[in-house]
């Protein structure tokens, strides 16, 4: 492990945001590479994430509190403009380094790479900042310009959630999509319990509790669990307590013939493999073969046998398998992934409504196709991590509209954890689940029944 100057990781953050701001990219994507390429130590890990995560997370809001000071915003090169939103994130919103630091280390970045005007630019900017503060908030008088700005989401989705679910609710997803998630861990009940890794982990000095909506969950609020041995010995997965409840939920039992139509990189299907207590079948698909390795690789780890993975489009599946083939069938549908901005800040940026209306497309042909293999009484699961009712609510509408041989199982609510009672997100399409809820990914999911007694 090797240790970096606070300013060599400030260089390295700065590449990752502008590359992410100006290119496009996922910061957790470029963040775990530079971690592995360079070797950094933990405090280094957790400075650069507190950076790029900070500052893509806050964007709008940083560039609302820098404008009366950046004049000709569209003449600045990309470094210059994002070495500015991360000086202004770290001066507004951590206390660690005075804001003199944080100027002065602005400017050597600046010198370093870029003339003299840059450089006093720069040091004028964040001077400015420094003496009059940031804009204010308070005068943007319309509510939902403020709470884009505010909160940093574009006033396409803000105007689009207040609309579905209320200003309230998307106050509050918005606010929460600011936070870090929480990790959360999955114990391998093939090979260990709930209680014995609770009680390993507690010794071990780690501060957990158990997840609610999953009785495999493990929330991890204090330590570094990522080099825990348990991980190497099969014991653990890293899961989000949203996606635990879709294997509670599948409702499988030994010996199930199952299908995931859309697995990788096979959280679930593990977590299905592992409630069949490794018997049976799930037969993983995904479109792209280099993801199905991935659940090849998850499966081999946790030493579940019943994983059977191929490359497939799933909307081909019904030319492989004959009708009525599978028990359980789990669709876990690509999706605008607007549940998962916590983990993904990126993910607000790039998304637009037209991505929602094609998206919404696909996840009805893809139900329309695995539909097709269920057994009569067998159940499906339709989830994605998205909030939004098009590719949620409605898909499940159309598709029931279309397949009266189907019916959302009524023993879907009840089978629900107690704690989801009384929700806003549940309605009779199923459930949807906000960041805010229990602090876990904004997740659709519902489960479908095929009905006895009919033909198709
Ligand atoms: C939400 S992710 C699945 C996550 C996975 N179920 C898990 O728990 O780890 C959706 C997946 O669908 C795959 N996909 C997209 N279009 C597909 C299609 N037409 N057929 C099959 N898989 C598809 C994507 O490659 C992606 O891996």
């Amino acid at each position: 492990m090797k240790m970096m100057s606070k300013n060599s990781v400030r260089e390295v953050a700065l590449d990752i945001v502008t590359r992410v701001g100006h290119q496009g990219g996922f910061s957790h994507l470029l963040i775990n590479k530079t971690i592995q390429q360079k070797g950094l130590s933990h405090k280094d890990t957790a400075l650069l994430t507190e950076m790029v995560y900070g500052t893509i997370q806050r964007k709008d809001t940083l560039d609302y509190f820098l404008s009366p000071y950046i004049h000709n915003k569209k003449k600045l090169k990309p470094w210059v403009l994002w070495l500015l939103y991360m000086s202004c994130y770290q001066m507004v919103y951590l206390d660690r380094v005075p804001d003199h630091a944080v100027i002065h280390e602005a400017v050597e970045i600046a010198k370093k790479r870029g003339h003299k005007g840059i450089v006093s630019m720069v040091n004028g900017v964040l001077r400015n900042l420094q003496r009059k503060g940031p804009a204010s908030l308070e005068e943007i008088a319309e509510p939902m310009q403020r709470l884009a700005i505010e909160t940093s989401h574009p006033l396409w989705l803000v105007n689009r959630w207040v609309e579905m679910y209320g200003m309230d609710e998307t106050a509050r997803m918005c606010y929460k999509n600011l936070e870090r998630s929480m990790m959360t861990v999955r114990v391998n009940t093939t090979r260990t319990t709930r209680e014995e890794v609770i009680k390993h982990l507690t010794d071990d000095g780690f501060k957990v509790a158990p997840t609610t909506l999953s009785e495999q969950g493990i929330v991890i609020h204090e330590g570094n669990i990522i080099q825990h041995p348990l991980f190497q010995e099969g014991a653990l997965t890293v899961q989000d307590e949203s996606s635990m409840l879709v294997g509670e939920m599948m409702d499988v039992q030994e010996e199930m013939n199952v299908l995931d139509a859309c697995s990788a990189p096979g959280g679930k299907s593990t977590h299905i493999a592992e409630k069949m207590n490794n018997t049976g079948a799930v037969h993983a698909y995904d479109l792209h073969a280099k993801k199905v390795a991935l659940v090849k690789q998850k499966a081999e780890q946790l030493g579940l046998t019943t994983i059977k993975t191929a490359a497939s489009d799933a909307r081909m599946l019904p030319q492989q398998y004959d009708e009525h083939t599978f028990d359980r069938i789990l669709l876990d549908a690509p999706c605008s992934g607007l549940g998962v901005v916590r983990g993904k800040p990126d993910i607000k940026y790039a998304k637009s409504e037209d991505d929602v209306i094609k998206l919404a497309n696909i996840q009805l042909q893809l139900l329309q196709s695995v539909s097709r293999l269920l057994k009569k009484n067998g159940k499906l699961i339709y989830s994605t991590c998205t909030v939004d009712r098009k590719e949620n609510e409605e898909v499940v509408a159309s598709f029931l509209r279309e397949h009266p041989e189907y019916e959302v199982d009524p023993s879907f609510f009840t089978d629900l954890p107690k704690e989801t009672n009384g929700l806003v997100g549940l309605s009779q399409w199923g459930l949807q689940l906000f960041p805010h809820d229990f602090d876990s990914d904004g997740f659709f999911l519902t489960r479908l029944q095929r009905k006895d007694g009919h033909h198709g």
